[in-house]
């Protein structure tokens, strides 16, 4: 791809200053691709078109039912090319090819259920008590809308924000990771060749500082939904209160596994490692945070620990591969240092903690690990690693369960283990995340809500929730028999 990699009011322009970044596959550290870095002076430019595009209200004014097909366009588009977008995902994150299979399946599912929504919900009729009142609420667009999403998943993230905006009629900047651009940069491919209105989509590529900071401050964006770590939220959430902009926040999470004594243990044992190790732990839902009942907890480790040390790491076409490496050095750093911290606050390393080797030094692998021994109040029990880092707690009883699955300021997922659908139910109904699985870790349906409680988070993607987001109610109160009011009177007499 050249470097004119912008996509800016239908057109792909440079960078202004002609910036560009090297991106780098974290498997082997080849070259990807090289791309423009953008400026603040071009997210600025961006919004200036999306600002335009919704005023001149063209997008809006399609018929919701009609963008809808369009949606469903893009499904079928990316169904064919899925090849494509996925070999793209797993050069820029370093994950399995068939990971980024899994995903497009997912990113199709997310277009066609937001397609098809588009155009069930064309507002209400209100009862206003008053037969010569015609009152109803419409759903409208927010407006221009800034979408900043992270690199772990970089299209998936993008397109839950992506398809209800388009859905509700919104325009929008995305600005994905610095890391990772090269769906997100096919996608508005897709959206151009679908004859999407120019202007409507606009994309921008840079650093978050320079190219993500505009989109929280300036006063044309209508609303910021941001996915990412819980840090850069904050600065987003107060940037954005300058101009009471909506705000929607996808954060991070320390995500609870819970694992009763009564739970199929093979399974229980098997998911536990999905959970913790898929994508390197680079997953927000991870089940870093394993808590598992005390009379099984020895044995249950002993094997969590013996089959992690069989993992196999390697690159994404990789057949034999069974996750990849972190995203970057930087980020194996930080997360070489976390588990660094965790041994010194006393947990007890029982296996991983290491870089890989051989054939893997050229890329940026991380061992799966496990900690034991750890308190509730040490940092790798508090803090997300988002890496593949696993705590073991232990519990008795469904009370101490839920206390210690509820002990954190996050709020994103958690799972329950247990053979009894009315232990696991209970439990389920008072742990304070925002996705519970019973016997199950992981799966997300574009019908369903997802979003967090606590500092996981503000608002809700897919679902229904996930439309509305991108919408404004307003209610409509039609008087068909005007009267006169009397309330002041009209005192002629008097002047
Ligand atoms: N809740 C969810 O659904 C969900 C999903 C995926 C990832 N996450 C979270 O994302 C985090 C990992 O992603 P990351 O490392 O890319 O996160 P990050 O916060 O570093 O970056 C996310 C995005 O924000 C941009 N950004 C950074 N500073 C900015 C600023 N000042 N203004 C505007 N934009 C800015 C980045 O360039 C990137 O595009 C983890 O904490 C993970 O849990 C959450
Ligand atoms: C939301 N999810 C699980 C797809 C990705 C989280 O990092």
């Amino acid at each position: 791809m050249s470097t004119a990699t912008l996509f800016i009011d239908g057109t792909w322009v440079a960078a202004s200053d002609g910036g560009t970044r090297e991106i780098h596959c974290p498997a082997d550290g080849t070259l990807v691709g090289t791309v423009s870095e953008g400026t603040a002076d071009d997210a600025v430019a961006a919004i200036a078109a999306a600002r335009s595009a919704f005023d001149r209200g063209e997008w809006a004014a399609v018929p919701a039912p009609e963008r809808g097909d369009f949606l469903l366009k893009v499904a079928a588009r990316l169904q064919e090319r899925k090849a494509e977008f996925a070999r793209a995902e797993t050069l820029d994150t370093g994950k399995r090819l068939v990971e980024s299979e899994i995903d497009m399946d997912d990113i199709i599912g997310c277009f066609t259920y937001f397609g098809k929504l588009a155009g069930q919900n064309q507002g209400r009729l209100v009862d206003p008590g008053n037969a010569a009142v015609v009152s109803r609420i419409e759903y409208e667009p927010v407006g221009v809308c800034g979408l900043i999403s992270p690199w772990n998943y970089p299209l998936l993230q993008s397109a839950w924000k992506i398809a209800p905006a388009l859905a509700a009629g919104c325009t929008f900047v995305l600005k994905p990771s610095e890391l990772t651009p090269h769906t997100c940069m096919l996608m508005m491919d897709v959206l151009d060749e679908l004859g999407l209105p120019k202007g409507v989509a606009n994309l921008v590529l840079g650093a978050g500082a320079t190219v993500g900071a505009p989109l929280s401050e300036h006063v044309d964006v209508d609303l910021v939904s941001f996915t990412g770590g819980l840090e850069t939220g904050k600065r987003i959430a107060a940037a954005a209160s300058a101009t009471v902009k909506k705000v929607a926040l996808e954060l991070g999470g320390k995500n609870p596994n819970i694992v009763f004594a009564d739970a199929d243990f093979d399974a229980a044992l098997d998911n536990a490692l999905n959970a913790a190790f898929v994508h390197s732990g680079q997953v927000c839902s991870a089940g870093a945070r394993l808590i598992v009942e005390e009379s099984i907890a020895e044995r249950f480790t002993d094997e969590l620990v013996r089959r992690a040390q069989l993992i196999r790491l390697g690159g994404p076409f990789d057949e034999d591969a069974e996750t990849g490496p972190l995203i970057s050095a930087a980020h194996r750093d930080k997360v070489t240092a976390y588990v660094q911290k965790g041994v010194a606050e006393g947990a007890r390393l029982r296996c991983g903690g290491t870089w890989g080797t051989g054939d893997l030094e050229q890329g940026f692998y991380y061992t799966p690990t496990v900690l034991d021994q750890v308190e509730r109040g040490m940092s790798v029990v508090v803090d997300e690693a988002f890496g593949p880092v696993v705590t073991v707690e232990t519990f008795t009883g469904e009370e101490e369960a839920v206390a210690i699955g509820n002990d954190t300021h996050y709020g994103l997922a958690g799972a329950v283990w247990s053979q009894d659908a009315g232990k696991s139910q209970r439990v389920a109904r008072r742990l304070r995340h925002g996705t519970i699985w019973i016997n199950d870790f992981h799966p997300y349906l574009p019908q369903a809500e997802w979003g967090g409680f606590g500092q996981s988070g503000v608002g809700r993607e897919l679902g229904p929730t996930g439309l509305s987001e991108y919408q404004e109610a307003k209610h409509i109160y039609h008087n068909i028999d005007p009267q006169v009011t009397g309330w002041f009177a009209d005192r002629k007499e008097e002047q």
